[in-house]
């Protein structure tokens, strides 16, 4: 389980987060809902290690990451979809995949066949460059990369931003397959409510820097939840 407690994040003299607490169990989809800038990809980076925490801990499976860099905890199993993607534009489809050989054993630098059953359009677009495919395309891309890696929990910052409704239902039964077949921990920040409600276990909302709902996605109030999505 992913565990974070009391974190506190700054961009200078500019207070991004301010004592967020979460967790995000194995086996479960945890979503983070917010509005643009309340802080959503401020805890993804801090989660990550792209930023620096200056308060609180981040622990994953009992071992604490605080000061490691990506690098190690993608090691540690920490897989990231980043917000836009950053696909590589001018590598191929499969180099794009084996970016993410990284943090592996050599016996384990391969493509697992799973991505090509989750997202068929990755296979018949192997050698493809990366900037060439859609939107969609991309962020099917993106997911398989972190696959390669391996993750124990996979983080995603907003997976449906500017995504075709079609391709945002692959990946709404792609994250689910996700969870079911591996037991892995997903967590996921997102705008779309109903995306958030029709996939997540347990939901959290975030305003201001802040958590200021947790519980059970049956349980989340609707209304509640599109007052703090709206401006
Ligand atoms: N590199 C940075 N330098 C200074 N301020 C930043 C930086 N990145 C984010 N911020 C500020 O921190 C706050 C939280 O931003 P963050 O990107 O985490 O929000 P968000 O909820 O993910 O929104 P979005 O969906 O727009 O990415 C915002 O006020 C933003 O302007």
């Amino acid at each position: 389980m992913l565990t974070v407690n009391n974190v506190n994040l700054h961009y200078g003299a500019a207070q991004a987060l301010r004592g967020v607490s979460l967790t995000a169990e194995m086996g479960k989809i945890t979503c983070v809902l917010g509005r643009n800038g309340v802080g959503k990809s401020s805890l993804l980076r801090a989660v990550t290690g792209q930023h620096a925490i200056s308060a609180g801990t981040i622990s994953f499976q009992n071992e604490t990451l605080n000061g490691l860099p990506p690098y190690a905890r993608a090691k540690h199993g920490i897989g990231y979809v980043p917000q836009g993607r950053e696909i590589f534009p001018l590598l191929t489809v499969q180099e794009n995949l084996q970016s993410g050989y990284a943090p592996l054993a050599r016996k384990d630098k391969f493509i697992p066949e799973d991505i090509f059953n989750l997202f068929p359009v990755l296979k018949s677009m192997l050698g493809r460059r990366g900037g060439d495919l859609s939107g969609g395309q991309q962020q099917q891309l993106a997911i398989g990369r972190a696959m390669v890696t391996r993750p124990k929990i996979l983080v995603l910052d907003e997976p449906t931003e500017g995504i075709q409704p079609s391709i945002i239902k692959d990946i709404g039964r792609a994250i689910r397959y996700l969870r079911d077949s591996t037991g892995m921990a997903i967590l996921l920040v997102e705008q779309y409510l109903d995306f958030c409600r029709e996939l997540a276990d347990q939901v959290y909302i975030m305003d201001r820097g802040e958590i200021v709902h947790e519980g059970p996605a049956e349980t989340l109030d609707t209304a509640e939840a599109r007052r703090h999505l709206t401006v």
